[in-house]
């Protein structure tokens, strides 16, 4: 379970460009659940991956994942409980080393060993044959440098990475906003696979409300650092984008200019 309990983080505090970009969210998400995150640019999306992982602290609240508290705990010493895909498919890999050697890493994440173990025969087949799922042919390519992948291959194998090292929560942050359509879907799909194979509890940030009604069990919106909408069971089943934007607008009292939200 991951529980997010009055987290606050305030950049540039006391500067002209103090911004609080979480502004005492409060969260508990159970054990295997997906849950799409929403929101105009600038919400708080981001960060709120970002504290779950690790990469920022809040300066108020508490984060605890799977019962150990985190809150004080910086990516590294949380790297074999949290995975993170992100947007750009250039990050969160290595692009001057092989799919082998991105692979070895990853599977490494959290654990106190060299990589050469993690490279031994066994291993090796595991991380051909993990990669031979994904029917992209590049098994075939293992020594191949990940900067010469495309954005979509790329990503294919960003979410193995993210399988490997045994990590109970998976964040997603736009993962699938660079590509085009025809790989965005692949990569969903493949997403929905893996979520539902390794159990893993999901955070997804998306800019499309469908997406975010399509994929999961529950969405949540962010507005101004703060969770305005969170719906889950009957009220989602039936949901339509539209009706996600007339929500929006009755919660916050305010029309909603922001035409990101409305692809897809
Ligand atoms: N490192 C930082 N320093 C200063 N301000 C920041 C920093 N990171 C984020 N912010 C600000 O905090 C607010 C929340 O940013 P965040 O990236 O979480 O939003 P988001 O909902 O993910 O937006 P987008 O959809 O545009 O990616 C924004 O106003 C942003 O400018």
């Amino acid at each position: 379970m991951i529980s997010v309990e009055k987290c606050k983080v305030v950049f540039g505090r006391g500067t002209p460009l103090e911004k609080t970009a979480l502004n005492g969210v409060g969260l508990t998400i159970d054990t295997g659940s997906f849950v799409t995150v929403i929101g105009s640019n600038g919400a708080g999306k981001s960060t709120l991956l970002s504290v779950l992982a690790g990469d920022i602290l809040p300066s108020e609240g508490k984060v605890t994942i799977g019962g150990q508290d985190v809150t004080r705990k910086p990516t590294a010493r949380r790297a074999g409980l949290v995975a993170r895909v992100f947007q750009d498919p250039l990050a969160g890999s290595c692009g001057p080393l092989s799919i082998e050697e991105n692979l070895a890493l990853a599977y490494m994440r959290g654990k106190r060993r060299g990589l050469g173990p993690s490279l031994g025969g066994k291993r090796r087949d595991y991380f051909r044959d993990r990669i031979a799922a994904l029917k992209l042919g590049l098994e075939n390519r293992m020594a191949d440098r990940m900067d010469l992948l495309s954005g979509g291959q790329r990503q294919a194998v960003s979410l193995v990475m993210a399988t490997l090292s045994g990590s109970e929560v998976l964040l997603l942050d736009e993962h699938t906003a660079a590509l085009d359509p025809g790989m965005a879907e692949f990569i969903m799909e493949l997403t929905q696979s893996i979520v539902a194979e390794r159990k893993m509890t999901t955070m997804m940030v998306t800019h499309s409300m469908r997406q975010a009604l399509d994929f999961g069990s529950r969405t949540i919106m962010l507005h101004g650092g703060e969770i305005v909408l969170d719906v889950a069971g009957d009220s989602r089943k039936d949901m339509q984008v539209e009706d996600l934007i007339a929500m929006f607008r009755k919660i916050r009292g305010q029309t909603l200019d922001d035409d990101a939200l409305l692809i897809g």
